[in-house]
């Protein structure tokens, strides 16, 4: 089989005249987390739907763990992806034990692991209790324990931690990572690009339908071209402010400042290796956040 367990190739998914996605390629390795970042209404959720097979794509495939996702032979491999939706209904009458209990059987995995999995997402205490008296966060955990039953190969998170409180959205990552190093591939949708930071292995950016940008934190920095600031503080009675080679300017008093491209940033810090009397060395990168209202500035132009 292909190291790719996802690949879209040239997807376009039209309503009407409206394109949701737009001549989209895209592949997801083995052992990879994905983030798929973009505005309300960029085709995130129909990505999603795609690759679940749940919708067609008007022109170009969709590979789904070696199968066309569209085609009844994917219908063999859905049991191996897992899919956490954007809305979770649950029926508030079962309980959290119920619940699981009902998605295995749909899933044709056995029962037996279900109590480890509802302790692994954190509410094995309530396991007993009906669903209608669970907490948000309570439901979006047992949403989540169903869509790791049977440890699928590919994972689809739609906004999966809204509505979690901090604790519960370190648990989240915390169970990506171990997806990530037993192979599977995570593709997440996300608004919340600041708490991605170290969790994604790549980000990709929608608008409109059209992917903008695809790369690593390092690579999407290096693709805005938006500058790292370099601030150093010398001591107040240091005399070698005027050995800083020319292009670090005055910030006030004390402290300078130079602005670089992520490839010069070591370069920069190994030229102040001579100067005596630094304080301190503050380096401010470009968060996600400022990357991503670059890409969809741009975009406009
Ligand atoms: N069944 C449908 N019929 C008509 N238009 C649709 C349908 N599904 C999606 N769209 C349109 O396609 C576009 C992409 O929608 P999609 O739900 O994929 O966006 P999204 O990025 O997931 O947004 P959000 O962040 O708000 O969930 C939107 O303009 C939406 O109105």
């Amino acid at each position: 089989m292909s190291m790719y367990h996802v690949t879209l190739s040239g997807v376009t998914k039209a309503y009407g005249k409206q394109k949701a996605l737009d001549n989209v390629d895209l592949q997801l390795k083995a052992g990879e987390c994905v983030a798929l970042a973009g505005h309300n209404g960029a085709g995130k959720s129909t990505l999603i739907k795609l690759i679940l097979g749940l919708i067609h794509p008007t022109q170009g495939q969709v590979q789904l763990l070696g199968h066309d996702a569209a085609s009844r032979a994917a219908s063999q491999v859905r049991s191996q992806v897992g899919y956490l939706p954007e809305t979770v209904a649950l029926h508030p009458s079962l309980t959290g034990t119920e619940t699981l209990d009902f998605y295995a059987r749909l899933k044709k995995q056995p029962l037996s692991a279900n109590h480890a999995l509802l302790s692994r997402v954190g509410i094995s205490q309530a396991a007993k209790r009906r669903v209608g008296t669970y907490s948000k966060g309570m439901r979006q955990r047992l949403a989540l324990a169903q869509a790791l039953l049977g440890k699928p190969k590919v994972l689809l998170f739609d906004e999966p931690t809204t509505g979690l409180d901090p604790a519960s959205r370190q648990m989240f990552y915390e169970i990506v990572t171990e997806l990530r190093n037993q192979g599977s591939t995570v593709l997440l949708s996300t608004h919340a690009l600041a708490e991605l930071d170290g969790q994604a292995d790549r980000i990709v950016v929608m608008k409109n339908g059209q992917k903008i940008a695809d790369g690593t934190m390092s690579e999407l920095r290096q693709q805005s071209g938006l500058p790292i600031r370099i601030r150093i503080q010398l001591a107040a009675h240091s005399k070698h402010a005027g050995q800083l080679p020319q292009a670090w300017h005055r910030h006030n008093e004390s402290s300078f400042e130079l602005h670089c491209t992520e490839e010069d940033k070591v370069q920069a810090i190994c030229s102040l290796g001579h100067i005596d009397g630094i304080d301190n060395i503050e380096i401010h990168t470009p968060s996600l956040d400022d990357m991503y209202a670059h890409f969809l500035r741009r975009e406009d132009v």
